[in-house]
């Protein structure tokens, strides 16, 4: 098979689900949920993590007026006010603009930790913030410059959140406001922020929640997330089988920076480099490790793209979506869960695959691969050009015989070419609320609202992958949202419309393609992958299969 998406044939996009992580490996996760402990004293250097060593439990300042202190931008706060302006000025992803900004402003390897911790957490709990500022500041935060705003939440940060000493903090953001700000706004922000530092985080925490009794609005200051996002999550846990008491636990782990996971293509990449270079070996799946950290770039296998970064959740879906047995009964599709790391591979000669919504193509590479190794092809789809090329990267380390890349929508390949496929993946776009500790400013951002607006294209996708299916054949219905509107519902009316379909176990088919083979992420014949549980992003999947 040939590239139709034009495949540049260079290395593949490591970024998996929207690329996130690479930089993302200097982040702390600080965020506005328990940290902030003093250290050692007297220095600002910077440690091997990028952090300014320490800020005492006591706070000292010079006597400086803030017109005598320093009036130049350091070069790590500096980006992280970039990134922050950028996301709110030009709705960037933090994610994407940091590195350029990091190359831009010739950041070493210390610095460029302390600007991603700076950015990550500054965007993460900017709603906290906002809360402890707003007792700070003698009017609205809405009628402050967004920019003195924004350099105000980054001092707030290094106040609350890292072991920045105070005067450095407070001499620092005040000496980047002047450079780029202007003169005006700097004896604001000094007030403030001299406000802020009397207070230790946890003192903040304690003094914004007095009196309130309201559980929703707790957790959503201690743990720096919107409260329909607290409601959602809440519902999402029980609608998936768990308990509602794990919510703090879920917000907390939204507030960790995520490992970065490598998968090693199957049949053609090896972890070897990595696994010598410092990865631990990957725990929950086969051929995946967790990265040492560092610039991937160093390893021959990841310029190469036979080792990519993928989500130790996203590598589990598209496993199980291969490993489907369909030869077998229906009720047995997929292994026996008492030995499910003994889990059959079925044949899949002559089988067509096919990725509906492939784009940026981290699935599409994984499932690239294993096709190739049980002599099926693979037809990825991606209308967006640009993301159809990233797919096309993606794929280009596996042999060009065995895929192709479709430039369309994916709800006219149900009517192009019904029941033409017998795995189908339909990793529907979606809310992300599953992907929040990739996207720091992502939960700021979204609202309810996107939950409603994407049901209608969520159900046509799935609705085509359905046609596309041939009988006998499976779908596996896809999101990094654990929010039922996007799983649950969506998967039960497409049921609801067709007498052609049934559920397999989606959470025996998980465990059958783990190395533990207990995830317990089965619920009602769909499963659901948690960061707080699994330590992968909240994945769901539900396994329909067009009866034969
Ligand atoms: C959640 S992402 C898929 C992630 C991908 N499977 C991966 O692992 O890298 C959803 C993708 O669906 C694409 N999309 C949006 N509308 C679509 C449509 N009408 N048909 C097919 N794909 C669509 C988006 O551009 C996006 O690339």
């Amino acid at each position: 098979m040939s590239s139709s998406g034009g495949n540049t044939g260079g290395q593949g996009s490591t970024g998996g689900r929207g690329g996130a992580g690479r930089n993302g490996q200097g982040s702390s996760g600080a965020s506005a949920g328990g940290r902030g402990k003093g250290g050692p004293r007297d220095t600002s250097r910077r440690n091997a993590k990028g952090r300014e060593r320490n800020r005492g439990p006591q706070r000292s300042f010079t006597e400086q007026a803030p017109s005598q202190r320093t009036r130049r931008a350091d070069p790590a706060r500096l980006v992280a006010f970039e990134v922050l302006r950028a996301v709110a000025e030009e709705d960037a992803y933090a994610n994407l603009v940091l590195p350029a900004r990091i190359r831009q402003h010739h950041l070493d390897k210390r610095d460029a930790g302390f600007a991603t911790e700076l950015s990550y957490g500054a965007l993460r709990s900017q709603g906290t913030y906002d809360a402890i500022l707003a007792r700070c500041v003698d009017r609205p935060l809405s009628q402050l410059d967004p920019a003195v705003l924004d350099a105000l939440r980054i001092g707030v940060h290094q106040l609350l959140a890292m072991r920045v000493p105070a005067h450095a903090a407070l001499d620092q953001t005040v000496g980047l406001a002047r450079a780029v700000i202007g003169a005006g706004p700097s004896a604001l922000i000094n007030a403030v922020l001299r406000k802020v530092s009397a207070r230790t985080l946890e003192e903040w925490l304690d003094l914004l929640v007095e009196g309130e009794t309201d559980q929703t609005k707790i957790a959503a200051l201690r743990f720096a997330h919107p409260e329909w996002i607290v409601r959602a999550m809440r519902q999402s846990l029980v609608a998936h089988g768990r308990p509602a008491t794990e919510i703090d636990s879920l917000l907390e782990a939204d507030n960790a920076a995520p490992v970065v996971n490598l998968v090693a293509l199957p049949g053609l990449g090896s972890l070897d480099e990595a696994l010598e270079s410092g990865a631990a070996p990957g725990e929950l799946v086969e051929g995946s490790a967790l990265s040492s950290g560092g610039d991937l770039g160093r390893l021959a296998s990841v310029r190469a793209g036979t080792t990519r970064v993928q989500d130790v959740g996203s590598q589990l879906v598209a496993r199980a979506l291969a490993a489907v047995d369909l030869g077998a009964a229906a009720g047995d599709a997929v292994a026996d869960r008492a030995a499910p790391a003994k889990a059959t591979v079925p044949s899949t000669a002559d089988e067509a695959w096919l990725d509906l919504c492939a784009g940026p193509g981290g699935k599409a590479a994984l499932l690239g691969a294993l096709a190739r190794q049980r002599g099926a092809t693979l037809l990825a789809n991606e209308p967006a050009p640009h993301r159809a090329k990233l797919v096309s990267q993606a794929l280009s380390a596996v042999p060009h015989d065995s895929w192709q890349v479709r430039t369309g929508d994916g709800r006219e390949v149900g009517t192009e070419q019904p029941e033409r496929y017998t795995r189908v993946l339909v990793d529907v776009p979606c809310t992300g609320l599953g992907a929040l500790r990739r996207r720091p400013e992502s939960r700021w951002r979204r609202s309810p609202k996107d939950i409603t607006d994407l049901g209608p294209l969520q159900r046509e996708l799935l609705a085509s992958a359905l046609a596309a299916v041939r009988p006998g054949g499976v779908v596996a219905y896809v999101t990094c949202s654990p929010h039922p509107a996007e799983t649950t519902a969506v998967v039960a009316d497409a049921l609801r419309k067709r007498d052609d379909l049934e559920l397999l176990d989606a959470g025996a088919a998980l465990d059958a393609v783990s190395l533990t083979g207990k995830l317990h992420a089965g619920h009602d014949m769909t499963a659901q992958l948690w960061p707080h549980i699994h330590h992968t992003d909240a994945m769901f999947l539900a396994l329909i299969k067009k009866k034969a």
